[in-house]
């Protein structure tokens, strides 16, 4: 009886996978660049998706030639500058890591003059040929870019609010590795949560919800070392960039997530900075909490819940300088249609 229950959800299971395969074509977009290339091949080794398109203005189909010799199923095809249309048609995912990164000195705002108009054409280019595309936005600064592709959506009269993604996994995946540092546990089974946003102190992290409770100068200096971990990368390497590897490591997580909830498993939750009804009322109308993950983007986003005052005042000082950071963005979609 068991055995021949255990058989049958096998054959559903690989029913079920089989046809949602059919439909998991993934695009990366700065397929070329420090975070694209690693993303590409952890992309590749993902069962779950089939098709893989790689674009960049440079490099990209020998980043696809490359790919396309690990073995497994997925067919990767890379695309250059005039074939932005091809590459997006029919995605599912579509991942953004195109744009410049920081060198040292740098604010991720100190990004928005050129990645700004970066991320406004891709956004365009999606909008018009794969508008039910779940968008992932890693180009920075992520609390402005994600507003700015909201606009240009609903400028084409194609916004869905819930298949736009800020990806704000990495400050999780730090927030996570460095609390089993202190703590020596596995950093595996931590999962930290992260809210705010994806730059200094909009990035907050609630160590009390993990049932953690570090004090005085060690929690400042966690709670400082997540909200900058993105500029020690960016001091060690000295000019060459910021984060590509971890960055990478994250990307790949989100959208193995967003695949996974599609393909109808419950329960798939990750931070993300989405259009979240949470801080509207102070005039915050992008926000990243916990979110709950469906065959549609966004299944439910969860509240901040119970916080310290430590956490009050640090997700105080965050609103203060996300709504900024999200005005900037609509303002120069606005004016730069
Ligand atoms: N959300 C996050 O947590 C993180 C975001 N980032 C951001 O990701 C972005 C990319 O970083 P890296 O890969 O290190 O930079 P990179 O310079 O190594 O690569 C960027 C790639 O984008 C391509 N590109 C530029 N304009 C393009 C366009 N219009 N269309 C298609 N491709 C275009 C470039 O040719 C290049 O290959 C930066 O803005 C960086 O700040 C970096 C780390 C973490
Ligand atoms: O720090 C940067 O500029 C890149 C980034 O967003 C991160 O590593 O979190």
């Amino acid at each position: 009886m068991f055995a021949a229950r255990q058989a049958i959800g096998t054959i559903q299971r690989r029913a079920f996978s089989v046809s949602a395969r059919d439909a998991s074509k993934v695009a990366v977009l700065g397929a070329g660049g420090g975070i694209g290339q690693p993303l590409s091949l952890l992309l590749k080794l993902n069962p779950r998706v089939t098709e893989l398109a790689l674009y960049d203005v440079r490099g990209a189909p020998g980043v696809a030639a490359d790919c396309s010799h690990v073995n497994t199923k997925s067919v990767v095809k890379g695309y250059e500058q005039a074939d932005v249309a091809a590459a997006l048609k029919d995605s599912e995912i579509v991942l953004i890591p195109a744009g410049v990164p920081r060198k040292p000195g740098m604010t991720r705002d100190d990004l928005f003059n050129t990645n700004a108009s970066i991320v406004r054409d891709l956004a365009k280019a999606a909008a018009e040929h794969c508008p039910k595309a779940n968008i992932l936005i890693i180009s920075n600064p992520v609390n402005s870019t994600v507003p700015i592709a909201a606009e240009v959506f609903k400028a084409a009269g194609v916004y869905d609010p819930k298949r736009m993604f800020g990806v704000t996994t990495l400050d999780v995946v730090r927030a996570s590795r460095f609390i089993s540092q202190l703590k020596s546990t596995d950093p595996a089974s931590e999962n930290i949560v992260v809210v705010g946003g994806h730059s200094g102190a909009t990035i907050v992290p609630l160590l009390s919800q993990s049932g953690y409770n570090l004090e005085g100068e060690q929690l400042d200096a966690y709670v400082k070392r997540v909200q900058f971990g993105g500029d020690e990368v960016v001091q060690a390497k000295g000019g060459a960039g910021s984060a590509t590897l971890s960055m990478a490591m994250a990307g790949a997580r989100f959208a193995e997530s967003l695949l996974k909830a599609a393909q109808g498993e419950k329960g798939v939750i990750e931070p993300t900075f989405v259009d979240s009804p949470l801080y509207k009322d102070q005039g915050v109308d992008f926000f990243a909490s916990q979110v709950e993950l469906g065959p549609n983007g966004v299944e439910k986003i969860h509240p901040v819940g119970q916080i310290t005052d430590y956490e009050q005042k640090l997700l105080d000082a965050c609103l203060k300088d996300l709504k900024g950071n999200i005005e900037k963005g609509v303002k120069f979609a606005k004016e730069n249609p």
